[in-house]
């Protein structure tokens, strides 16, 4: 895979493992307990994060737990907009969460560098919302939608139809227009996934960096974790490090983590392992 992913202004060096850390702005945020209801709350939760090595953040102002309420356009952009404005000069890029091209428009206007869009631009407009500029984008798998897509994953082999998928996806982009080196993939862990094939799918993370594009993953705090450890969502740091450095093992190069410093320093030794110079 490519070792640098063009987001906007910022040209993300790729050439180590680098780390996304998630800046929840929504009241009901998952694991934060809705900590940042207030712009103030989140732009101080993402200073935190770059003090403890973040190298891009991810802003977002929709939860997606099933059964979440929709969020309207207005309520989406007055929680992220803000905080954009607010960090626009962090030094980092800025990557928002968002499935709508409204939101992706204005988060752009506003300094945005990246976009992360979970249904992976297929929302009418979103393609065109991002074909037009050079920001950064993460194309991820869901199958079905948030509200339901846990109820019963259904695949022939989990693997194959998220490869088939994101080589979908790949050329709807580049077919828009979309450069290359702008993409990076991601399978989506918990979207329309049992436990079993999140793991088959983390087990088999390299045929997805064998696509060609920079992989994105998220499984911080995430179910999966907490059914293999019988821990609760406060209390799975170690269990998403593991799962971080196994991806990265298998050719991730971007983890979207809560618990920042910890991957950070996990990163620090994983990369001292794999550059010792042989004697
Ligand atoms: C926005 N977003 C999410 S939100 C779900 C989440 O964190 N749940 C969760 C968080 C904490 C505890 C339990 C569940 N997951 C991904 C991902 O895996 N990849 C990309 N690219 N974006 C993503």
């Amino acid at each position: 895979p490519p070792q640098t992913l063009r987001c906007g202004r910022y040209l993300l060096d790729l050439s180590r493992p680098r780390v996304m850390g998630i800046v929840n702005l929504t009241p009901d945020s998952f694991s934060d307990g809705g900590k940042h209801d207030s712009v103030d709350a989140g732009v101080a939760h993402a200073r935190q994060l770059l003090a403890d090595g973040a190298d891009l953040l991810d802003l977002g102002g929709e939860s997606t737990r099933p059964g979440a309420a929709d969020v309207s356009v207005a309520d989406e952009l007055a929680r992220v907009l803000p905080v954009i404005e607010a960090l626009r000069d962090c030094g980092v890029p800025l990557s928002v969460d968002t499935a709508k091209p409204a939101v992706m428009r204005a988060a752009l206007a506003a300094g945005a560098d990246m976009i992360n869009d979970i249904w992976g631009f297929r929302q009418p407009g979103a393609l065109e919302a991002v074909a037009g500029s050079d920001c950064g984008l993460c194309a991820m798998h869901m199958q079905g939608e948030p509200r339901t897509m846990q109820a019963a994953p259904e695949y022939d082999d989990v693997v194959a139809d998220v490869l088939r998928f994101l080589q979908d996806q790949v050329a709807r982009l580049e077919a828009a227009g979309v450069a290359p080196g702008r993409i990076s993939l991601d399978p989506g862990f918990g979207f329309g996934k049992t436990v079993p094939q999140n793991y088959q799918l983390l087990r088999e993370l390299d045929r997805v960096a064998a696509l060609g594009y920079p992989v994105l993953i998220g499984v911080s705090r995430k179910s999966m974790i907490g059914a293999i450890t019988g821990k609760a969502v406060g209390d799975r740091m170690a269990g998403s490090v593991a799962a971080a450095l196994s991806a990265v093992q298998r050719g991730a190069r971007i983890v979207r983590v809560h618990d920042v410093a910890a991957t950070v320093d996990a990163l620090k030794i994983w990369g001292t392992v794999e550059t010792v110079a042989t004697p």
